[in-house]
């Protein structure tokens, strides 16, 4: 069910850093269509070899993300294998990863960030429809495909970035240190379902609107394990009508929690102007 590359038609250039168990490096592939070459830019994502084990898991994720397509999920052209290398070939996005693009940005508009947050619900409303859980909803893996533009109005695009290797492999530190984007109920059970993608979706959000600030940073595993035995709750967004949609996402019971068309129904009553006028001081152009 995957489109098989020869590494020989792979090309390598710069690492652009890591992911849980995975490296990620900028490149090409070169393939014949009607007797002509073309080279395309990709994203090589590798298994690091001391987690060979993961491999199935690691082109589980890969498959799930071929094997339906939409505007807003990241397209897998497949994927590699070649002595001890396990490579998903993925397409490039232009400006990368959202949590770092956000944290670079000083400034961009409340607009821009509702918009954002509409394209992921359109994502996760679309999984919802297949019954597909994500499993890995956070600001790291959304990718930033377009960048908008403020003074020509034109809207950001986005898409969200394979699961990669699934909870149950991942060890229990590198679960935890995803408090708080991973599902309390997760912790217990490692096993994702549709209600743990609207948790995220909640943190997501926070993080989008706290400039790709990661939410709970500072605290150590064992701090944040506490923060689930507590049912403690992430620092409430100034915009009340937000802060109240995050919180319906972040419930601890996942069967209260609003489902995709609820999410989408509150994101487009959230009416920008006011808010923009509200708060114009903390949006003004760089
Ligand atoms: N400077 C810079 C720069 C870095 C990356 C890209 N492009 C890209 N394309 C993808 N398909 C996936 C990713 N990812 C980045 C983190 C993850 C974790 O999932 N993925 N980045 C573009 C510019």
């Amino acid at each position: 069910q995957f489109h098989m590359i020869k590494h020989e038609d792979l090309t390598w250039s710069e690492s652009l850093g890591q992911g849980s168990f995975t490296h990620i490096f900028r490149g090409s592939k070169t393939d014949q269509r009607d007797g002509v070459t073309h080279s395309t830019e990709v994203l090589l994502k590798v298994l690091d070899a001391n987690h060979k084990n993961c491999w199935e898991s690691f082109f589980e994720a890969a498959s799930l993300m071929s094997q339906i397509s939409h505007k807003h999920l990241l397209l897998v052209y497949g994927i590699s294998v070649h002595k001890s290398k396990n490579i998903m070939v993925q397409e490039f996005v232009k400006h990368g990863a959202l949590d770092l693009y956000l944290k670079k940005s000083t400034s961009v508009s409340v607009s821009w960030k509702l918009d954002v947050a509409k394209q992921l619900a359109c994502a996760l409303n679309f999984l919802e429809e297949k019954n597909i859980a994500h499993g890995n909803i956070c600001a790291k893996n959304l990718l930033l495909a377009r960048e908008g533009d403020p003074s020509t109005d034109n809207s950001p695009f986005i898409k969200l970035s394979d699961p990669g290797i699934s909870m149950a492999l991942l060890g229990k530190d590198v679960v935890l240190d995803r408090i708080p984007w991973v599902a309390p109920e997760v912790l217990n059970t490692l096993e994702i379902e549709l209600e743990c993608d609207k948790w995220s979706f909640g943190s997501t959000l926070w993080e989008i609107f706290n400039n790709g600030e990661a939410p709970l940073q500072g605290l150590d595993p064992i701090h944040k394990q506490q923060f689930y035995e507590h049912f403690s709750n992430l620092p409430a967004l100034e915009w009340t009508e937000l802060a109240d949609l995050i919180s319906q996402c972040m419930q601890y019971q996942p069967e209260l929690r609003p489902s995709c068309r609820s999410i989408i129904r509150q994101l487009n009553s959230l009416i920008t102007s006011d808010y923009e006028i509200l708060h114009a001081s903390d949006t003004l152009p760089k």
